[in-house]
């Protein structure tokens, strides 16, 4: 059983999935994580240097790789579904979550941190607004269930996606034992 998360920066891709392959007992794989393995920087500082085209690339090798081999639970960075290879691999290999996220619960969260190089801009409330608005609709389209992220806390959200794999099948809940009364 593999589960893939997707969704916009900030919506707990890292934080969520993190608790998530705990609680199954699975391991986690954050895709950001193998591209600054790979690029040996980070990803702001590739960004600068490099150019988004060239981190897209970068992105899509790491995807193919995982997707040939799905495991654990994977979070992936915020905009690998801009590129069509990428959702149609994450799709075929994964149970894909949209951690589903408004643009102002993102802000409230995001606010005071530096390292997403697409949200250093004068108005990143408007510039999360923009990458919703382009994006909503391939996190939908590459995921086979979306989960709400804005307001719950990650414990609550981290039961209902562990309740959701459950009724869809994807993984089996834990043995009981023997019936005791
Ligand atoms: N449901 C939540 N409730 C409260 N805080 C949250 C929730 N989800 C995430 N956070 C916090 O918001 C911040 C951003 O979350 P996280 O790094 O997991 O986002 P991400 O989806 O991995 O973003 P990116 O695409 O940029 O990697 C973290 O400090 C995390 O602890
Ligand atoms: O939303 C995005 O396009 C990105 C999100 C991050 O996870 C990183 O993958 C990178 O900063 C780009
Ligand atoms: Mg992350």
């Amino acid at each position: 059983m593999a589960v893939a998360l997707v969704g916009l920066p900030g919506a707990g891709k890292s934080a969520i999935g993190r608790r998530l392959a705990q609680r199954l007992q699975l391991p986690f794989v954050d895709s950001d994580h193998l591209i600054e393995e790979r690029i040996g920087c980070s990803i702001r500082d590739y960004f600068e240097r490099e150019g988004e085209a060239s981190f897209r690339d970068v992105e899509q090798s790491v995807i193919a790789e995982l997707a040939a081999a799905p495991r654990g639970v994977v979070a992936t960075g915020g905009g690998c579904v801009l590129r069509e290879a990428n959702r149609q691999a994450l799709r075929a290999g994964f149970h894909v979550l949209y951690l589903r996220s408004l643009p102002e619960d993102l802000f409230r969260r995001l606010r005071h941190d530096v390292k997403r190089p697409l949200l250093q801009v004068a108005d990143p409330l408007g510039r999360l607004r923009e990458l919703h608005d382009a994006r909503d609709p391939l996190y939908r389209e590459t995921a086979h269930e979306t989960v709400e992220t804005g307001r719950p806390s990650i414990s609550v959200v981290v039961n209902i996606i562990v309740m959701q794999l459950e009724l869809a099948g994807v993984v089996v809940p834990p043995d009981p034992g023997p019936l005791t009364d």
